[in-house]
């Protein structure tokens, strides 16, 4: 990338997260006071407007936790937010109100969200009446409009209330209210996850509408790593409470570059392409370890096929491998060098692939995982 590109990106930044960490108070093993569940540590990112982020990982591993430290709900214990140049960390309670407008969120529940007392018109109505926005008719006339964007007829839906829709309409209303204030950015926190899968793409498609539409980036949480390829540019990955890879979102599953990540790419199931038949998919081994006492070095370690020594001493940071393309481990599975893990020699170059014949990642030897399956699934 020249500077006057790196420059143009830079221009275009939407979020800067710099070593935020958020852990809480919990009584640990037998009751005893004073333990804390790390539950994000020393996590730094970028987004650039209009871009889809994906952030993938297993339950518990702080994805959510990630994304209500972001919005600063509640504040997290260290580090910088940074949101369109502002440091959302350095804001007073009205700056921070004022700042949240261009930050929304999606949830899971589409009816836990919504207040069932309410119309629809009401529910869309809301945030602008929260934040003051226009007359009483102009309020009706932007949530009719905002109604029309999701695909929902005010004049069909409006005067229904939450249990008289299904699942996906109550996720269309969440999306209006969501975009009544034009954010910027909308945290997606497994925003499709209880639907049903014709469903699932219908929404998915609405919010690919509206990225275009209204210039929306995404911070899409969620546990399914198939549905996180398909509507991504790029996929963070998280590890107790860490990033582990992050990268753009075809090389990402293509070519993993930690082991973390090929596990779990194992874990899709899929067809395999050299016997066509169905993969059985295979879960990392072994349960992540406590996020109150997490192990020194690589959290991973305990876990990894391929840890060695210095993976108990170090914490490995994240650094670029490839162009746009981190990872944080001592032994990636590949390297632009050549070098993989333990030593042995890999095929990865610039943009290529690396292991297997067919274009896989892999790691070598004592079962390590391996991610080809899940690209083809
Ligand atoms: N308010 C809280 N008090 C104590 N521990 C918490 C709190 N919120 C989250 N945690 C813990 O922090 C860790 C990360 O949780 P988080 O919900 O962010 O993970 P997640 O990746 O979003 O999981 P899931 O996919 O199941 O939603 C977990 O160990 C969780 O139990």
């Amino acid at each position: 990338m020249t500077m006057t590109m790196a420059r143009e990106r830079d221009a275009e930044k939407l979020l800067e997260v710099r070593n935020i960490v958020q852990e809480f108070a919990v009584r640990g093993p037998g009751g005893v006071k004073g333990a804390k569940v790390h539950a994000v540590s020393d996590v730094s990112f970028d987004m650039w407007r209009g871009e889809t982020l994906g952030v993938v990982g297993e339950t518990g591993s702080g994805k959510s936790t990630l994304a209500r430290s972001i919005i600063q709900a509640p504040r997290p214990k260290s580090g910088e937010v940074r949101f369109l140049g502002t440091d959302l960390m350095k804001l007073g309670r009205r700056a921070l109100t004022e700042a949240r407008r261009q930050m929304q969120m999606v949830y899971q529940d589409p009816y836990g969200s919504l207040d069932p007392r309410w119309t629809v018109l009401e529910l869309v109505e809301e945030p602008l009446l929260g934040y003051k926005v226009g007359t009483k008719a102009q309020r009706r006339e932007r949530a009719c409009e905002l109604l029309d964007l999701v695909g929902m007829d005010p004049g069909v839906f409006g005067r229904r209330r939450p249990h008289e829709l299904s699942g996906g309409q109550c996720q269309r209303v969440a999306i209006a209210r969501a975009i009544a204030l034009n954010p910027a950015l909308i945290v997606c926190d497994e925003a499709v996850a209880s639907l049903d899968v014709l469903i699932q793409a219908q929404v998915l498609n609405l919010f690919e509408r509206l990225r275009t539409e209204l210039g929306l980036s995404y911070l899409f949480i969620s546990h399914d790593l198939a549905l996180v390829k398909q509507v991504s540019d790029r996929v963070a990955v998280m590890h107790l409470g860490q990033l582990v890879e992050v990268g753009p979102s075809e090389e990402l599953y293509r070519r993993p570059l930690h082991p973390y990540t090929s596990a779990l790419l194992n874990s899709i199931p899929g067809l395999d392409p050299a016997t066509g038949k169905v993969r059985r998919p295979t879960a990392p081994k072994g349960e992540p370890p406590s996020p109150i006492n997490p192990p020194s070095g690589c959290r991973f370690r305990t876990r990894c096929p391929l840890a060695q020594e210095r993976c108990a001493q170090e914490v490995p940071r994240l650094r670029e491998l490839f162009p746009g393309h981190q990872v944080a481990c001592h032994f990636p599975l590949a390297t632009p060098d050549g070098a993989s893990a333990n030593g042995t020699a890999s095929t990865a170059s610039s943009g290529g692939s690396s292991g297997g014949s067919n274009g896989t990642a892999s790691a070598s030897g004592n079962g390590a995982a391996t991610a080809g399956d899940a690209v083809r699934s």
